[in-house]
């Protein structure tokens, strides 16, 4: 099957921002951490307070103390866009709070991602917080931009919510770049499960000023 040619300016499979990168140096470890992390997470805001909650804490703190002994990363410069895409909080592999979300070309110019969300992402009992489709419609937003073409920060967001979106169910995101006039671009999309349409999101950005990108 032929892929379809994108238009100039729209997301390729072959894009730079959604094809795999090259591993930074220990990048595999820290996302191995991450998952274990993730699951700590999980398992913690499932778990019937245990009645060696304490120790178990302690144990967590030592874990902590061992991790940190190996030395910090540095806070990341502006002009590195590789850091936030793997510790950044929607498809970041390198951190817990992340889904994450896999995000790729979705073959029409824009680009798609699957998660399941669970317990730690709820809002309404067993929904799925406003704020955080918010933020994967923010930060997919932001990925269909850069596949564009566009290294933008987000001006305004407007988020519809058109019925609650469930936890422990496979959703889809979508993002597409759908106009640019000279700095500032808008964007659309929406987050949706086999039930249709949950959420959806409009957006301005303005692209990164030239002397700052
Ligand atoms: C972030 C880059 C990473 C990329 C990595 C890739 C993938 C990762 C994806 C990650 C995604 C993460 C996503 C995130 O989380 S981004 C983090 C959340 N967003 C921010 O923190 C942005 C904070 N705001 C700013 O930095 C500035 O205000 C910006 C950059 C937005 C503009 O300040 P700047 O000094 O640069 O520009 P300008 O003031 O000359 O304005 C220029 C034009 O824009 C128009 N305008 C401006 N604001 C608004 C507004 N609110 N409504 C309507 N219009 C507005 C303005 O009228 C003018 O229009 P015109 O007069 O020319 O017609």
């Amino acid at each position: 099957m032929t892929e379809p040619v994108p238009a100039e300016g729209e997301a390729s499979p072959a894009d730079p921002h959604l094809a795999p990168e090259p591993a930074p140096t220990g990048a595999e470890g820290i996302a191995q951490l991450a998952a274990a992390a993730r699951r700590v997470v999980d398992t913690v805001v499932h778990a019937d307070p245990p009645a060696d909650a304490a120790l178990l804490a302690a144990k967590l703190h030592a874990i902590a103390d061992e991790i940190a002994g190996s030395g910090r990363i540095s806070p990341p410069r502006w002009d590195n866009p590789e850091h936030n895409r793997d510790h950044n909080p929607v498809t970041g592999a390198a951190n817990p709070l992340a889904p994450p979300l896999t995000v790729s070309a979705d073959g029409t110019g824009g680009v798609v991602g699957t998660a399941t969300l669970g317990f730690p992402y709820q809002g309404p009992p067993g929904h799925v917080h406003g704020g955080i489709s918010a933020l994967l419609l923010d930060h997919v937003l932001g990925i269909a931009n850069a596949a564009a073409g566009h290294r933008a920060m987000t001006a305004w967001l407007r988020v519809s919510y058109h019925r609650p979106l469930p936890l422990l169910t496979e959703c889809t995101v979508r993002g597409k770049r759908v106009s640019s006039e000279g700095r500032k671009i808008r964007a659309t999309g929406t987050i949706s499960t086999g039930h249709g349409t949950h959420v959806s999101a409009e957006g301005l950005f303005v692209a990164v000023r030239p002397d700052l990108a």
